[in-house]
């Protein structure tokens, strides 16, 4: 599943992201890919040690720490330090699929990837192109979004960033291990969230389904998460 978070990024935040990674130095986006992926891409990145990536990586981790949509969806364990990338002049990333494993050079920090994501950093009507477009059992899903938004889709996907033929894409990228590794069971117990908070707006907060519903959900994730 695909899940849109809208709005990650308020106008504040994104300029202020901007500023930071548009006065660092990009390299070619080649060091960050696995074998197979380095034959597919085409694109400039921020170095992962990058004094502006971490700062404005930084700034990301703390708005998913404060959007509940992320929380409720991904169920985060762990979250890869957020990279970006940028694309313009025709550079695209072919199909493909993220490594299973990221290691963070330096650190060690290891995160398995269940959930892949896209935070757009640029205004969509300033280039052309530049679509991610994710595999799923419903077909190609073809993303572009406004800036501050952001795409949640699994890291098993096979997905790919379109050619960039005008203007410039820039975005941050990174990927995240969640409590729950199964899809279908991350997705079962969000739509069993989204369900009673839905049902929470209308009925009393200790009405005796909604309670039994929440212990049902809680009981789930403690069967099917790590902690
Ligand atoms: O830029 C994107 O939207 C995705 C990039 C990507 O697929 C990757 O770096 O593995
Ligand atoms: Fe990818």
């Amino acid at each position: 599943m695909l899940t849109i978070i809208s709005e990650l990024l308020d106008a504040r935040q994104l300029k202020d992201i901007r500023a930071l990674i548009d006065a660092a130095q990009w390299v070619d986006g080649n060091v960050t890919s696995g074998h197979q992926s380095a034959l597919a891409k085409n694109n400039l990145q921020l170095p992962e040690d990058s004094p502006e990536a971490q700062q404005a990586g930084q700034m990301i981790l703390e708005a998913l720490s404060r959007n509940p949509l992320f929380i409720a969806a991904a169920l985060p364990l762990r979250i890869f330090p957020p990279l970006f990338n940028s694309y313009a002049g025709g550079q695209a990333f072919g199909i493909h699929v993220d490594n299973a494993v990221r290691i963070q050079a330096g650190t060690g920090f290891r995160v398995r990837s269940d959930l892949s994501m896209t935070v757009f950093l640029e205004d969509p009507d300033s280039y052309i192109g530049g679509e991610l477009a994710v595999e799923t059992q419903f077909g190609a899903q073809q993303v572009k979004l406004p800036a501050g938004h952001a795409v949640l889709y699994p890291s098993s996907s096979l997905h790919r960033v379109n050619p960039v033929t005008s203007g410039r894409r820039v975005a941050s990228f990174f990927w995240l291990q969640s409590m729950v590794r199964d899809d279908a069971a991350r997705q079962t117990l969000f739509d069993l969230d989204s369900s009673i908070q839905a049902l929470a707006v209308t009925m009393s907060h200790d009405n005796a389904e909604i309670i039994r519903l929440t212990g049902v959900y809680h009981n789930l994730l403690r069967r099917w998460a790590d902690a």
